[in-house]
C-alpha cells in the first residue's frame, strides 16, 4: 500500500488503510486497542480524511509506548523512529509473510501541513479542547480526550499548589520553622550547604513539592525529618495532629519504603527540638506514620473501573501527603491524586527523575523536574532559604527568571549510599551525564562492586552467574567489604534463595508461623539476586533468559519439576492487578511447597503448592495463593528493567541486546544500575554500553 492510497477521503482509502492496521495488528506492531479505536472514529465519521484515522490510531499506539500524545511533526520527520515500528527489532526473517509497510511509507508525501489542514477539516473527530470530540490537537500534539484531560488537570493543579503558601511558611511561622530545622539537622554542617535541609525547607513552604535525587542521597531520611518538623510545628501551635498519608505506586515499593521510614523515624533526634521533653519526644515520633500502602489503595480503587472512592467530590481526609517513587507515577494516576487531594493539603513527592518513567501514559516526575539540575531558585527564595536554615544558595543556582515550579523542587546532591570507591555510584554518574568514555573508564577501574561481562558468555559462565552470583573472583574481590561500618553480604545468584528454600524447610507438621517465617526468609534471599533485560522478545529477552536459567537450575538440581508448570521456587511477578486477590500489577511472589492441611484428619497431610507474596498489613507478613487462582503472572528469574523499578536488589545484573534497539537508553541503563544496592554485574558489548549511554528517551508530552 502507498501512500497514494490514503490521500482521498472515500470508502476505499478508508478500506485500504485497516486493511494496513490489520496486517500491524496482526505482525504485533499495533494493539487490537490501536486498531478498534481507529475503526470506531471511521464509523463516527465515514468521510474524514483517512490521514485523521491514521493520526487517531497512531496516538493510541503512543499511549501504550508510554508517551501521552502523538508528536505530528516528529512522525512526518521520521515516523519509524517516533512510533518505534517495527518494534524492539521484531524479526521477520523467521515467518513465511513479508513484513508489513513500514509507517514511513503511509506519509512518504504527507507533510505536516496536509495532515494538519486534514485533522482541522474533522471537526467532528479534533478539537481543541472544547467541545467532546475524541481527538484533541494542540500544536503539533494529538492527544486522546482523556490524556489530554488528565494533563490539563495536573498543570493547573500544580499551578495552583505551587503558588499556595503553607501554614508553616507564613512570617510568624518562620522562627519555629528555623528552630525546629536546626534541632533536626546536623549543626556540624555549620555554612556548608546541607541540600536535606534546604529540600526540608523548600518542601515545607508551598502545597506541592518534589524533593529528587539518586540512589541513597537521603529523600526518606530528608522526608522523615520533614514531617516530624511539621508535625512539630501544629503540635507546638495548639493545633491538632497532622493527618499524614504515606504511599508508592507498587506494593514491592510501598513495603520497602515503609521499613525504610520505620527505621529513620526511629533514629529521629526529637527531643533536640525546642521545648519537647523525652515523653514529648515519643509522642512527636508516634505522630508519624510508618505504614505506606499503595497508591492505589490509598485512592480506594474499586473492581472493574477506572474511577476510585476518593475523587474532588470525596477527598481523602487528609493533611498531608507524601508518594514515593514518583518516577512510576503515571498521568492519569497523578491526576486522580490531585483531584482526590484537597487543595490546602500539601503534596510532596519523592522520586529519581532519571529514571525511566512508568510504562502507562506520561513521565510526570521527569517533566516537572527537567530544570532541576541547575535549581533556577529566584533571589526570593534564596533569601526565604536564608532566614529558614542559615544556608546560602551557591550563585550558579540562582535565576532571577526562576519559575514558581522551579522554586518548589529540590535535588538532593550527594549519596550516603555510594562512597567514592563505588563503581556502582560513579557509573550511574557517568550513565546519567551522557559520558560514554567515562562509563567506559569506569568499567575498566576494577572497582571491586563492579563486574563487566561479555553477553555472549557460554553456559558456564553464564550460570555462575545467575547461579552462583559471578566467578570467584568477584566473591573473592567481595570479601571483607565494609559499608557505613556494616559488612556487605557476599554477590550471590539464584542458587541462593533456592538453597536457602531447602535448607530451611520446616517440618510438615510445624505450625503456621514457621511457615510464614520460612517464606518471609526465602523472599529476603530472593531480593539477593535479579537479571535485569532490555527486551522481552528474542534471544536475550527475557523470555528466552527465563527458559536458559530454569534450564541451568534444573541441571543443577535447584529446582525440580515441569518446566511449563508450577515447581517449588518457581518466583512469578504479577502482571495485572487483582483486586480479588489484593496482588497488584509488579508484585513478586515465590512458589513453596507447604502443608495441605485438608486432610490432616483423615490420611495426614501432604505437600502441596502454594505461592507466596510479602503482605506486611497481614498478622504473618505473608500472602498464601495457590497457583491455580493466579492468572496473570509470569516467572522472574528475569525480569525487564521497567518491572524492576521500585526494586532493590544486593546484586544486579543488567544484559544489553547486541542488536541496537530504541528501547536501550540511558534512562534504562542507569535505572538497572541503580537497582544494585551492593554488587552489579553488567552483560553488554562496549557498542551497546556507548549506545546506551548516548541515547536518552525523549517522552513526548506537554505538562
Ligand atoms: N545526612 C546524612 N548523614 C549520614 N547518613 C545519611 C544522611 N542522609 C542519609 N544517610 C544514610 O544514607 C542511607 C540512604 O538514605 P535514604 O534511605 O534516606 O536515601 P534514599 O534517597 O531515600 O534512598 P533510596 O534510593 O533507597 O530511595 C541511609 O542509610 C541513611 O541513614
Amino acid at each position: 500500500m502507498s501512500d497514494a492510497r490514503l490521500l482521498g477521503p472515500t470508502a476505499d482509502a478508508h478500506a485500504s488503510l485497516f486493511a494496513a492496521l490489520v496486517r500491524w495488528v496482526d505482525a504485533g506492531w499495533l494493539r487490537e486497542l490501536d486498531r478498534s479505536f481507529a475503526a470506531f472514529l471511521s464509523r463516527m465519521a465515514p468521510e474524514a480524511d483517512p490521514l485523521v484515522i491514521l493520526a487517531a490510531a497512531w496516538a493510541s499506539h503512543q499511549l501504550g509506548r508510554g508517551h501521552s500524545c502523538l508528536d505530528l511533526q516528529a512522525a512526518c520527520q521520521d515516523a519509524g523512529l517516533t512510533l518505534a515500528l517495527p518494534p524492539e527489532g521484531l524479526a521477520f526473517a523467521a515467518t513465511e509473510e513479508a513484513p508489513p509497510d513500514a509507517p514511513a511509507m503511509l506519509l512518504a508525501s504527507v507533510g505536516f501541513e496536509r495532515w494538519q489542514a486534514a485533522l482541522d477539516a474533522a471537526p467532528l473527530l479534533v478539537g481543541t479542547g472544547q467541545g467532546s470530540t475524541p481527538l484533541v490537537r494542540v500544536g503539533t500534539r494529538l492527544y486522546l480526550r482523556r490524556y489530554w484531560h488528565y494533563e490539563q488537570q495536573v498543570r493547573q493543579q500544580v499551578a495552583r499548589r505551587v503558588s499556595t503558601r503553607t501554614a508553616a511558611a507564613e512570617e510568624a511561622a518562620l522562627p519555629l520553622l528555623a528552630a525546629a530545622l536546626d534541632a533536626l539537622f546536623d549543626p556540624a554542617a555549620g555554612q556548608r550547604m546541607d541540600w536535606q535541609k534546604a529540600a526540608c525547607a523548600l518542601a515545607a513552604r508551598q502545597a506541592f513539592s518534589i524533593i529528587t535525587g539518586g540512589p541513597g542521597t537521603g529523600k526518606t531520611t530528608t522526608v522523615v525529618r520533614l514531617l516530624a518538623v511539621l508535625q512539630y510545628m501544629a503540635m507546638a501551635q495548639g493545633g491538632r495532629r497532622l493527618r499524614i498519608g504515606l504511599a508508592a505506586p507498587t506494593g514491592k515499593a510501598a513495603a520497602r519504603l515503609s521499613e525504610s521510614i520505620a527505621g529513620a523515624v526511629q533514629k529521629l533526634p526529637l527531643d533536640r527540638l525546642p521545648n519537647v521533653d523525652a515523653a514529648g519526644a515519643e509522642e512527636l515520633r508516634a505522630a508519624i506514620p510508618t505504614s505506606v500502602g499503595t497508591v492505589h489503595r490509598l485512592l480506594g480503587s474499586r473492581p472493574d473501573t477506572r474511577r476510585f472512592r476518593h475523587d474532588a467530590l470525596n477527598p481523602l481526609p487528609l493533611d498531608l501527603l507524601v508518594l514515593d517513587e514518583a518516577s512510576m507515577l503515571d498521568l492519569e494516576m497523578m491526576a486522580n491524586v490531585l483531584a482526590a487531594l484537597p487543595e490546602e493539603a500539601p503534596l510532596i513527592l519523592l522520586g529519581d527523575k532519571d529514571q525511566l518513567a512508568s510504562v502507562e501514559a506520561g513521565a510526570v516526575l521527569g517533566d516537572l523536574c527537567r530544570r532541576a539540575d541547575a535549581g533556577h531558585y529566584t533571589p526570593q527564595t534564596a533569601a526565604w532559604l536564608r532566614s529558614a536554615t542559615g544556608q546560602s544558595i551557591d550563585d550558579a543556582l540562582l535565576d532571577p527568571q526562576g519559575q514558581p515550579l522551579d522554586q518548589a523542587v529540590a535535588k538532593l546532591r550527594v549519596s550516603w549510599r555510594f562512597g567514592a570507591d563505588s563503581g556502582i555510584g560513579q557509573l550511574a554518574d557517568a550513565v546519567n551525564a551522557g559520558r560514554s568514555e567515562r562509563v567506559r573508564d569506569v568499567l575498566q577501574s576494577g572497582f571491586s562492586d563492579l563486574r563487566h561481562l561479555d553477553p555472549a558468555s557460554d553456559d558456564a559462565a553464564f550460570a555462575r552467574l545467575v547461579v552462583d552470583g559471578g566467578d570467584d573472583d568477584f566473591a573473592w574481590r567481595a570479601k571483607g567489604r565494609m559499608v557505613q561500618g556494616q559488612p556487605v553480604p557476599p554477590p550471590v545468584g539464584h542458587g541462593h534463595y533456592l538453597q536457602r528454600m531447602r535448607d530451611t524447610q520446616p517440618p510438615i507438621d510445624a505450625p503456621q508461623a514457621a511457615f510464614d517465617g520460612w517464606a518471609h526468609g526465602v523472599l529476603g534471599a530472593l531480593g539477593g539476586f535479579q537479571l535485569l533485560c532490555a527486551l522481552r522478545r528474542g534471544p536475550q529477552g527475557v523470555e528466552a533468559l527465563n527458559t536458559r536459567i530454569a534450564r541451568l537450575l534444573r541441571a543443577r538440581g535447584l529446582i525440580e519439576g515441569d518446566a511449563s508448570g508450577w515447581y517449588a521456587g518457581r518466583p512469578v511477578m504479577v502482571t495485572r492487578n487483582d483486586y480479588g486477590l489484593d496482588l497488584r500489577n509488579g508484585d513478586v511472589g515465590v512458589t513453596l511447597a507447604v502443608p495441605d492441611r485438608r486432610g490432616v484428619a483423615s490420611t495426614g497431610a501432604a505437600w502441596r503448592l502454594r505461592v507466596a507474596f510479602a503482605a506486611p498489613e497481614l498478622p504473618g507478613g505473608v500472602r498464601w495463593v495457590l497457583p491455580s487462582r493466579l492468572r496473570d503472572v509470569e516467572t522472574v528469574f528475569a525480569m525487564t528493567v521497567h518491572k524492576s523499578q521500585g526494586s532493590e536488589f544486593s546484586h544486579a545484573a543488567l544484559l544489553l541486546p547486541e542488536q541496537p534497539s530504541p528501547v536501550v537508553t540511558r534512562e534504562l541503563l542507569y535505572t538497572g544500575i541503580t537497582r544494585a544496592r551492593h554488587w552489579f554485574t553488567l552483560l553488554a558489548s562496549p557498542q551497546a554500553v556507548r549506545a546506551a549511554s548516548e541515547r536518552a528517551v525523549q517522552r513526548v508530552g506537554g505538562l
